[in-house]
């Protein structure tokens, strides 16, 4: 994304030190940008835990320059193993933060100690890439999905997209899921209007969404989670569009909170339904989402309060609930396959099922 004419990823190693790392404060967007320098491995953690960076394939790309970090200072196998473990509870559905140290471990395992600083930040910077290119594909093999709607329209009347929470270039290293073929159909000259889900209670979409989508000049409105349903009712959506954190062997998708109601919505109004998955969130592992992928559950406070920027600039929180009335946080949810149209892959597009995967994916069989 360019900001004040400068391409930005959303993850980069400090220009002048070449070793500390770079993320913005995701925590703080749309108030304020603000760049966090990371030279800790917990630091990392923290940053994953409190979702100052978060997204499925970010949070597994920041967590690979995390084993970077600690290799800096303690290259054994012990620490190695302890730093992975440590970010990998950071956060449990989203399967790109165990692919993503997984694959740090299998590069740095049989590594030499003194080399093995040098072949994590290597290891974690082709993360880093093989993510960047993904994404690009992914808007690639998704942009004609666009184009067909558009060419049953109207000239200049615009194909009418529901995102739900971000899944764009903040939740990836460059480019974006779901919002990579939005970008690539609005750069393509197509008219676009995005509905933006708020996705409360963290209102990634109001917040990152809709900032990223103003930034590059796409048409959207945000709208409250619960408009989704009358909208595609009135036939104000074309097409939903998410992204994913884990997508499992026979094609169930787990995504933030409210993705199975928007997937519920949209085949009662026969709304197509796709979900944009990069390689590293599919889990062949794991059959039944709905028995086998963990939900994270947060603080209950980020129910109960509610994240703002005050009339005088302050960002504040304030209590949105009945003081003493307590809250649950599940932070995601399976959507059944038998509800998703189909995935759209850096290797082109499938049904959500086993078939379909495997007709991409065949060395995951
Ligand atoms: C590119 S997929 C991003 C995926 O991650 C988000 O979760 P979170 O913001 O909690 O990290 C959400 O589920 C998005 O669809």
């Amino acid at each position: 994304m360019r900001i004040d004419g400068r391409h930005y990823r959303s993850v980069w190693v400090d220009e002048e030190d070449g070793w500390s790392v770079r993320i913005f404060d995701q925590t703080r967007l749309p108030w304020t940008l603000e760049i966090l320098r990371l030279t800790e491995a917990e630091e990392v953690a923290h940053a994953i835990r409190t979702m100052q960076v978060r997204g499925a394939p970010l949070i597994g790309a920041v967590a690979a320059y995390g084993v970077a970090l600690a290799m800096r200072t303690d290259p054994s196998t012990a620490n190695l193993e302890r730093v992975c473990e440590a970010l990998g509870r950071t956060r449990p559905t989203a399967i790109n933060l165990r692919w993503a140290l997984e694959r740090m471990r299998t590069a740095l395992r049989n590594q030499p100690e003194e080399r093995r600083a040098a072949a994590a930040y290597a290891e974690a910077a082709a993360i880093a890439e093989d993510d960047v290119e993904t994404c690009r594909r992914i808007g690639e093999h998704g942009l004609p999905l666009l184009q067909e709607i558009a060419a049953r329209k109207a000239p200049g009347e615009p194909v009418k997209v529901l995102t739900h929470c971000n899944a764009g270039w903040l939740a990836t290293v460059d480019y974006g899921t779901a919002l990579s073929p939005i970008y690539q159909a609005h750069d393509a000259g197509i008219p676009l209007h995005v509905w933006v889900d708020e996705t409360r209670p963290r209102n990634q979409g109001a917040a990152l969404t809709a900032w990223e989508l103003g930034r590059h000049g796409v048409p959207h409105a945000v709208v409250a989670d619960n408009a989704g349903g009358h909208l595609m009712q009135h036939g104000e959506v074309d097409i939903v569009l998410v992204g994913t954190d884990r997508v499992t062997r026979r094609g169930d998708v787990a995504n933030k909170i409210g993705t199975y109601l928007k997937a519920l919505a949209a085949r009662d109004n026969g709304v197509p339904f796709w979900v944009a998955m990069p390689h590293s969130t599919l889990d062949m592992r794991v059959r039944d989402g709905l028995a086998e992928i963990p939900i994270e559950e947060r603080d209950a406070t980020e129910v109960t309060h509610l994240a703002g920027r005050a009339a005088d600039g302050r960002v504040v929180t304030v209590r949105v609930a009945a003081e003493g009335s307590p809250a649950v946080n599940p932070a995601f949810d399976v959507t059944p396959a038998r509800l998703v149209t189909g995935l759209i892959t850096e290797r082109g597009r499938c049904a959500a099922s086993e078939a379909g995967l495997l007709s991409l994916y065949p060395e995951r069989a």
